[in-house]
């Protein structure tokens, strides 16, 4: 079987891998706050998963954690530090190298954030050739080998074509393969499956799951499908309007939730069939 990594990542190591410390996000425009404190850490191996409504300052959470804030967007308060390196007191340089290869992330709409009139395998080459320093033949062959690791059937083929030709999972795929190519220790998956079907959704779950358990992946999973948090997070955060309401071990949110918000969010999510995902003994 392809190996994911490179080198193998302890799962025992107790030092954080990411550690957030009551983070504030504010808008300059209107001078608005909207993430109020937001605090967690994760070391290899572990997921935290941020669920809550639309707006409520997930995806601004994992934009300040990539170093990447919108225009007019700043960290107001608070301290973000991704393997011992504190990323407000980094230079330029640092945060480049941080990203992709020790953080890195996928986002929704995965066609996007390809280059259409390039094939997608040379795109990942890129990665591999700029981050861990391969000759292009290396860098091919690796690129090739990852997305037989993300199961892509026939890498060699999809290697060569372009993002218009895959399908929106096969994408996804090919995009998880980008964002592992230089063997990150966290990564976040920004509502990462909420586009696909349910049958390629479950599949890229359990590729995450694999990365987490067989590569030390630290991950953390955005999404407003409380099911896909149940299944992959150690940790839940539950956010309203910037705020985090509840916070806690993902079966304790989910089976005893204390605030009257997430009570409403898991009730909403029944129809979605919860149960299925959540056992007492946890992911
Ligand atoms: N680029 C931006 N320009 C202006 N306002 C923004 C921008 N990004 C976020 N916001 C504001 O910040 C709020 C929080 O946005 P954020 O994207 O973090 O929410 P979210 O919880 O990830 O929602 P969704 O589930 O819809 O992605 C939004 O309601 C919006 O008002």
């Amino acid at each position: 079987m392809t190996t994911l990594t490179e080198t193998p990542v302890s799962t025992t190591a107790l030092d954080p891998v990411l550690s957030v410390r009551d983070v504030r996000v504010r808008g300059q425009v209107d001078d608005r706050e909207f993430v109020k404190g937001v605090s967690f850490e994760l070391t290899p191996g572990k997921a935290v998963g941020i669920v809550g409504e639309s707006g409520s300052g997930k995806t601004l959470t994992c934009r300040a954690v990539l170093g990447v804030l919108p225009e007019h967007f700043e960290v107001a308060a608070g301290q973000i530090h991704v393997a011992g390196l504190d990323i407000a007191s980094a230079t330029r340089e640092q945060l480049t190298d941080l990203r992709g290869s020790t953080i890195s992330a996928v986002f929704q709409d995965p066609a996007s954030y390809l280059n259409p009139s390039i094939q997608v395998g040379p795109q990942i080459a890129e990665v591999v050739r700029v981050k861990k320093g391969l000759k292009r033949r290396a860098a091919r062959r690796r690129a090739v080998e990852l997305l037989a690791a993300v199961h892509l059937r026939d890498p060699e083929l999809v290697y060569s074509q372009y993002a218009y030709e895959l399908s929106g999972g096969m994408l996804q795929r090919v995009l998880i393969a980008a964002a592992i190519a230089a063997d990150p220790r966290v990564l976040i998956a920004d509502e990462a499956t909420t586009a696909l079907d349910v049958t390629v959704q479950a599949e890229i779950l359990d590729l995450l799951a694999d990365l987490r358990e067989n590569a030390g992946l630290a991950l953390v999973v955005v999404s407003h499908d409380l099911a896909v948090v149940a299944q992959l997070c150690d940790e839940v955060l539950v956010m309203r309007d910037g705020e985090v309401v509840e916070q806690g071990p993902t079966t304790r949110v989910l089976y005893e939730p204390q605030h009257e918000y997430t009570r409403l969010l898991i009730t909403e999510h029944e129809q979605y069939g919860l149960e299925k995902f959540l056992t007492r003994e946890g992911p």
